[in-house]
């Protein structure tokens, strides 16, 4: 650990960051700070600066405004090097020589790490790329090169892995798997930023979302948080027959018309009246069954996307 880096400072954080490309403002004044031993999404639509935000992250680019540290050092300072060692990337859209075979990359990625080669043969296995470990890459199928890309990224246990959309071309046991080892990672302290088109899958296994728009950080934190914050109704079904009365009642409450059919009613409210709307339908007669659905991450992102909340 560096003289600079405290045990408490942020993974990474960008302070006041803005990148330009020509006339293109990929990231404006951005300030961003990524707590240790958390999962971030990065979440955007295309170009929204995820992928410059990680490049400036590992050194690769510049800065063209503020200032961008990187487990308590500058990524493209002196110490550039020696830091990035600590972090594992998986690049947007992977590239090997595609003359080696899987092992022959992989051991080339560890000699450039400074990771022991013994370290290849095991993550090779965790990778379900045993088997085709002494074939070409260019035999590889889509999700087998991503596997790998994968690979080379945890070898050497990062303390900070960066992985750009790292669930393409994966199937869904892959995917799981995935996860599965990122929770590990997590658990031994290791911090994770990922970017992904997946809302779905990172709604459940990010603890902190940062919502980029054309450049913009739109919002960050937990769900929960951006939920409260962006405001959006959540739905309560409520099971049963003869429910007139408790339309009406609930309608009243929430000040909006509950939806009635066959099986039942739809009720929208706010976040503030969930737990009235509930003890009314469960102490209502002929209720049989309560649902509730929160808003998704993706009516989240929907709700920033249409809105354009905090773009210029
Ligand atoms: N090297 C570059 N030269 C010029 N413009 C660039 C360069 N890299 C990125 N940009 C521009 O910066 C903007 C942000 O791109 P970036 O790749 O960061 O977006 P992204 O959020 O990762 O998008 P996607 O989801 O499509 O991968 C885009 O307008 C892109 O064209």
């Amino acid at each position: 650990m560096s003289r600079a880096e405290q045990p408490e400072s942020p993974a990474a954080e960008l302070e006041g960051v803005g990148k330009r490309f020509g006339r293109v403002e990929a990231v404006r004044a951005m300030d961003l700070a990524i707590p240790r031993g958390r999962i971030l999404g990065l979440l955007g639509h295309n170009a929204a600066g995820k992928t410059t935000v990680m490049k400036m992250l590992l050194g690769i680019l510049a800065p063209t405004t503020g200032r961008v540290r990187l487990l308590g050092g500058e990524p493209r300072g002196a110490e550039g090097a020696r830091i990035r060692r600590r972090v594992g990337y998986l690049p947007e859209n992977v590239a090997f020589y595609d003359q080696l075979t899987g092992a022959e990359v992989l051991a080339f990625y560890a000699d450039l790490k400074g990771v022991d080669r013994r370290r290849c043969g095991p993550m090779l296995e965790e990778m379900g790329l045993a088997h085709a470990a002494h074939r070409k890459v260019r035999t590889y199928s889509k999700g087998m090169r991503q596997r790998l890309g994968l690979a080379q990224a945890l070898l050497g246990e990062p303390d900070l892995l960066l992985l750009d959309e790292p669930t393409v071309g994966l199937d869904p046991q892959a995917t799981e798997e995935f996860y599965a080892r990122l929770e590990d990672l997590r658990a031994r302290g290791t911090t994770v930023i990922l970017s992904s088109h997946i809302l779905a899958e990172i709604e459940d296994r990010a603890d902190t979302l940062a919502i980029l728009g054309r450049g913009h950080l739109l919002a960050q934190g937990d769900l929960r948080d951006l939920r409260r914050r962006t405001g959006l109704q959540l739905r309560i079904r409520i099971s049963g027959t003869g429910l007139g009365d408790l339309r009406d009642e609930l309608t009243a409450l929430t000040g909006v018309a509950a939806e009635a059919d066959d099986t039942g009613l739809t009720v929208t409210c706010g976040e503030e009246q969930k737990l009235a709307v509930l003890q009314r339908a469960t102490a209502a007669e002929h209720v049989t069954d309560v649902d509730m659905t929160p808003p998704s991450l993706a009516d989240i992102y929907t709700h920033f996307g249409l809105t354009g909340e905090g773009a210029d």
